[in-house]
């Protein structure tokens, strides 16, 4: 036995301890610590001006410290070493000088993508996912034993992956235009700028576009562009928002409607389209559909999640879209979009992974509409 190794139960173990310190973040941030932390502050400080318990306040701070979330200087000293306290500096809030349990403030990441006022924001729609992983966990049991779910039939007033199409429009207010704001629409542009398609497009489709700010973006890459984001009605309006908010109502409109049942227009050089095919109740369908929509020479550019077919992957794909799947959505294996694209008649596909997106890695398909 070498001592020094990790146990090979450990992995098992670390996933029952990690509850532990989901909830650590979720309290951190709904009790507004971690907004606190842009400034330092040791642990007595921040309870008094939060209004918490100093000892339970030391011990979730060194929790969220061990988790990366927080740096921390001056552990262990005590009021007469506060000049040692080293670029942290002084507790700010007032409580004196580094205490025994150090002083803390946030961590770069933590403090671009957690706090509730940074520009780049992801609390709300990190809080999401958490509430929305813990609801599922309470019902995988009856999915085992019972099956899963039927999948909502798409003409009802039920659209959503767990809710109403009233609920898209509200996760596209809050959670989906943050991870929009952060992560999508930087990616979107990236993916774009290896598309040499991009350079001469003048009309964009986003399919399915919730809060339109990946078209957004995109315009504001190019000024040539034009664009539609098409989605449900409730979730169209949002974007049609934000399309105004910034000034883009000449360029960007909007379009209410079911991919399943509606008309998506034609003429596009380009559709982009993210996320949205696992909710179509018939993917061939939809793709035959977006291939009818594409001028000849137009593109199609597909980002979904795809399940990996090896295990080393697979693991952190599979637990993110596993609620999708007993919910009776679609999730294709790998290679299987570009397949479906092919047998639609999209030609040129290419595919690539990419860990730029919210949750897992997401597939890149970009398919093209032959030209005659
Ligand atoms: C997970 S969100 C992705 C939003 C956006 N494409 C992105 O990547 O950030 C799924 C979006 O698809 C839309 N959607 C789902 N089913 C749809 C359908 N049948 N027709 C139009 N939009 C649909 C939802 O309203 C929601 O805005």
């Amino acid at each position: 036995m070498n001592l020094e190794q990790t146990h090979e139960l450990r992995r098992w173990w670390d996933l029952a301890v990690a509850p532990v310190q989901a909830e650590g973040l979720r309290l951190a941030i709904e009790l507004g610590v971690l907004d606190a932390l842009v400034e330092p502050a040791g642990a007595a400080a921040l309870a008094q001006r939060l209004q918490l318990h100093p000892v339970g306040t030391a011990h979730l701070l060194e929790l969220l410290w061990s988790m990366g979330v927080l740096e921390r200087q001056g552990h262990g000293r005590h009021d007469g070493d506060a000049d040692a306290a080293g670029p942290v500096g002084k507790d700010a809030q007032g409580g004196g000088a580094a205490d025994a349990d150090g002083i803390y403030r946030l961590d770069a990441g933590a403090r671009a993508y957690l706090t509730q006022g940074a520009e780049l924001s992801c609390a709300k729609a990190w809080l999401f996912r958490l509430r929305s992983m813990r609801g599922f966990v309470d019902s995988l049991g009856e999915h085992v034993r019972h099956g899963p779910g039927v999948p909502k039939p798409p003409l009802s007033a039920d659209h959503g992956p767990s809710g109403g199409a009233a609920q898209w429009a509200a996760a596209a207010r809050v959670q989906i235009a943050q991870e929009q704001r952060a992560v999508t629409a930087p990616a979107a542009v990236e993916v774009m700028r290896r598309l040499p398609e991009f350079q001469q497009a003048q009309r964009l489709l986003d399919l399915g576009g919730g809060p339109g700010l990946v078209a957004i973006a995109l315009a504001q890459q190019r000024s040539q562009l034009q664009g539609v984001v098409f989605d449900f009605p409730e979730t169209v309006a949002v974007a049609a928002e934000n399309i105004l908010a910034r000034g883009l109502g000449p360029r960007l409109s909007t379009r209410g409607g079911s991919l399943a049942t509606d008309d998506i227009g034609s003429d596009h050089d380009l559709v982009w389209c993210s996320s949205v095919l696992h909710f179509v109740p018939d993917i061939e369908a939809a793709l035959h559909k977006i291939l009818a929509a594409l001028r000849p020479g137009g593109v199609l550019v597909a980002v979904h999640a795809e399940l990996p077919r090896e295990q080393g992957e697979a693991c952190s794909v599979v637990p993110w879209y596993l609620p999708l799947r007993m919910l009776g959505r679609h999730v294709t294996h790998e290679g299987e979009l570009a397949a479906a694209m092919a047998r639609a008649g999209f030609v040129r596909i290419e595919q690539f992974a990419s860990g730029q997106f919210p949750m897992a890695v997401q597939q890149v398909v970009v398919a093209r509409r032959d030209v005659p």
